[in-house]
């Protein structure tokens, strides 16, 4: 079974990736939380009805355990869906010994992490991810849930026992959960990796054609990148903001539009472009953002998805990103591929970005 060991100044862990990795589930639990009293599936609702049955074979035998579903995607990150998972805990009596496992795609990744992280000041808990795109949320330790006034507003740095990444569970994602996932892959070879860049502009022409083998290379070489940031600044005080790359305005259209109202890598894509275009205008980045963007149009990610938001409430959310300093919003640029910064942005350098994707 391949693993990859995430280091990180509060814990280490690994990160079991491939086709039927949840087989190893049960062996790993009996080696490292025998003493676990309950285990507590979090799951999405939707993946549940899918894959629950995969999850259900791996648990180890003899462990309680029980499931508490939750609504699919970003309804899963609410205050109200957070407190009746810990009511649940507290209904069946759990103890600090209980285990929670957290079986979805990212939003449920960091709801489950949170509840753990809370429920009784802290408990284990282990990813089992179900999208592309939680390569990057399983891993890490961000935890959170939603606010009216920003995305992931309240939440935690608080690393899991393990993850178990089955990329037999990523048969069943529609392809604009595809979409949302690559996003972040894109991002991790913009702020890391040249190379890849290269490679996934060559050879991802279409969604639909990728091959099972690039795309675990994909996944991997995204935690590996992550992997490395987080083991420099677990509770980003310097380089881990470079992972947050087009999240300042992707976070400002997932919070204007409504949450769930466009995917999470959606708005990063349209974030990511933003940012290209403020890395233009503010150093020397020598990218075709013209040919960048027309190749992640080709792909489907859509810059209309503004159309309807105001460019003063995308900024005042953008004041409001846990990146800002006195209320002025900080951004992730690149002097080039692989090399970002972070520098604070004034108003006017931002409307003209806002323009400059409002005009695609
Ligand atoms: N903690 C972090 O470091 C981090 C990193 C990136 C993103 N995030 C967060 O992750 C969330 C987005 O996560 P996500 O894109 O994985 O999606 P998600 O959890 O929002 O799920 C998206 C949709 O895909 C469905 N789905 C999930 N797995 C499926 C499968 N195998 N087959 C069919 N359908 C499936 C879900 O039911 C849901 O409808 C956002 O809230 C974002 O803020 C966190
Ligand atoms: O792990 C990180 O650090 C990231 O920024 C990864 C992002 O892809 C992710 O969306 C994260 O949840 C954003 O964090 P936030 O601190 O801006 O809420
Ligand atoms: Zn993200």
């Amino acid at each position: 079974m391949e693993s990859m060991i995430i280091e990180t100044q509060s814990k280490s862990y690994p990160v079991f990736i491939g086709k039927g990795v949840i087989g190893e589930l049960e062996e790993w639990f009996m080696k490292h939380l025998p003493q676990a009293s309950h285990i507590l599936i979090i799951a999405d609702e939707e993946v549940f009805g899918l894959h629950g049955e995969m999850l259900v074979n791996a648990l180890p035998k003899n462990f309680s355990w029980s499931v508490h579903k939750v609504p699919a995607g970003e309804k899963a990150k609410t205050f109200q869906t957070y407190e009746n998972c810990l009511s649940d805990a507290l209904e069946k009596e759990l103890d600090r010994k209980a285990v929670v496992i957290a079986f979805g795609g990212g939003a449920i990744g960091d709801l489950a992490g949170f509840v753990a992280s809370t429920f009784m000041r802290g408990i284990g808990f282990i990813q089992i991810p179900t999208t592309i795109l939680a390569h990057d949320s399983a891993v890490g330790g961000k935890v959170a849930i939603n606010h009216e006034k920003g995305k992931n507003m309240v939440g935690q740095f608080y690393q899991p026992e393990a993850v178990f990444y089955d990329l037999n569970f990523l048969s069943t994602l529609p392809r604009k959960e595809i979409r949302s996932g690559m996003a972040e892959v894109i991002k991790h070879a913009l702020i890391a990796d040249p190379k890849l860049l290269k490679e996934l502009k060559d050879n991802l022409t279409s969604l639909d054609k990728m091959d099972a083998i690039s795309l675990e290379n994909y996944l991997k070489a995204g935690i590996k990148i992550k992997a490395k940031i987080v083991s420099q600044d677990e509770r980003e005080t310097g380089v881990r903001a470079y992972l947050n790359f087009g999240h300042t305005y992707g976070h400002a259209i997932e919070n204007v539009s409504g949450y769930g109202t466009v995917t999470h890598g959606e708005a990063v894509m349209v974030g990511i472009i933003f940012a290209l275009y403020l890395s233009k205008e503010t150093s020397s980045l020598s990218i075709d953002l013209e040919q960048f963007t027309g190749w992640v149009r080709s792909l489907g990610y859509k810059m209309s998805i503004i159309d309807k938001l105001p460019f003063e409430d995308l900024y005042n959310a953008m004041k409001r990103d846990k990146k800002s300093s006195k209320s002025k919003p900080r951004f992730v640029v690149l002097e080039e591929i692989g090399q970002p910064k972070l520098i604070e942005v004034d108003i006017d350098h931002l409307r003209k970005a806002d323009q400059f994707i409002r005009n695609r």
